[in-house]
């Protein structure tokens, strides 16, 4: 066979690890043009695919995102999703095929993948490429995606992309009021399980200021930013993300300083996502930063209610934590390592 052309690597990639990335990189140095293509049919993949798994149903566009972030470096290689419906019978590939040629649309002489089973399939759907197998052993990276998907993806978070580990990292949210001891036990457990956290950003946002003369507005700016902060530290994150504060509690302060509720801050409130929120009640002692203006016992308790019906009004489960700065650390971690499905640190 001549200089190979137009190559295809498909796959259903729910979700896609470092084989396949293996795969797609080796396959790219053979051909003048890769086509990657994810397979999908997303009601059949939930009935069929997740119904035992731990992990939640994986979109088709999340997918192909990812595949359009680990190629992005790789201007030949091309990437697409086509519907084919799912049951596994030949007939279904065969629509597929027909779809995947559509989407190329330019002759395809080289089929990739790692099944010498799969050989059968592309000499009837694809008669003039030659069927390319690529580590059909899986030495270099001995994974599956069925593996992935019944142990969980923080078993095998050394197989998942970079940019696919973001999407499985775990969100921990440390709330409370004023010295409640919330960035200190942030940073501990971010230290401790060795991974990145986010910093409150109302702190960070009046000390570039120079003020702590608050406006109205100050507020949707924190939450806004807060978010943002969110999405770089996953970058960065080994399995868990440690976050001190969120929109809520945003909320408490345009409540405590500005005396009013701010629906935007709702409306964040709602696109957030955490797997487990830590509540620090405040009952260690107040220490005065120069920043903070609620010390009074009586006020800190009132305090300490507004932010909790906030919370109970929108439908947040929190763990609370009391007791000294010992307990506290303590607590966070069984509570941290039970989210893991783990026995100790
Ligand atoms: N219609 C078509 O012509 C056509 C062609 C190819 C694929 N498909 C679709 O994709 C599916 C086939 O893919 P799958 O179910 O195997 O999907 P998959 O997402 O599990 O795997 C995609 C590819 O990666 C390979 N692979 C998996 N683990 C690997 C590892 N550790 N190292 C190296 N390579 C690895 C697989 O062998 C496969 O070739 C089919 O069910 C079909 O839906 C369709």
């Amino acid at each position: 066979m001549g200089k190979r052309k137009i190559g295809m690597y498909g796959g259903k990639f729910l979700p896609v690890h470092m084989g396949h990335v293996y795969a797609m990189i080796k396959a790219s140095t053979m051909v003048e043009e890769l086509h990657v293509i994810v397979s999908y049919d997303e009601e059949y993949e939930k009935k069929h695919y997740f119904h035992h798994s731990p992990m939640a149903p994986i979109p088709y566009k999340m997918r192909l995102r990812w595949w359009k972030q680990i190629t992005k470096d790789l201007p030949h290689v091309h990437v697409h999703a086509i519907y084919e419906p799912q049951t596994g019978q030949f007939s279904d590939w065969e629509l597929g095929a027909e779809r995947i040629k559509e989407v190329i649309g330019k002759p395809i002489d080289t089929v990739f993948s790692s099944e010498d089973a799969y050989g059968e399939y592309f000499a009837k759907l694809y008669p003039d490429a030659e069927h390319v197998i690529i580590d059909s052993a899986r030495k270099a990276y001995p994974i599956s995606a069925t593996k992935i998907r019944a142990e969980g993806a923080l078993a095998h978070w050394g197989m998942l992309p970079k940019a696919v580990q973001p999407y499985f990292v775990k969100k921990v949210v440390v709330v409370g009021t004023e010295s409640c001891g919330k960035s200190t036990l942030v940073k501990n457990l971010a230290t401790l399980f060795n991974t990145a956290h986010v910093e409150e950003w109302g702190r960070t946002y009046y000390e570039r200021l120079g003020t702590y003369e608050t406006l109205e507005s100050d507020f949707p700016d924190i939450a806004f930013e807060h978010q943002y902060q969110i999405k770089e530290q996953l970058k960065k994150a080994n399995k868990l993300l440690f976050i001190d504060t969120e929109a809520l509690v945003t909320q408490f302060f345009s409540i405590a300083y500005e005396g009013k509720t701010q629906p935007v801050l709702h409306e964040i409130a709602k696109l957030q996502q955490f797997d487990l929120w830590l509540f620090l009640e405040p009952d260690v002692d107040w220490v005065d930063d120069g920043t903070r203006i609620f010390g009074e016992k009586q006020v800190r308790q009132t305090n300490n209610s507004i932010l909790k019906s906030l919370l109970e009004e929108a439908g947040i489960h929190t763990i609370s934590i009391s007791g000294n700065y010992e307990k506290r650390l303590e607590k966070a971690v069984e509570e941290v390592n039970k989210l893991l499905g783990i026995n100790g640190l």
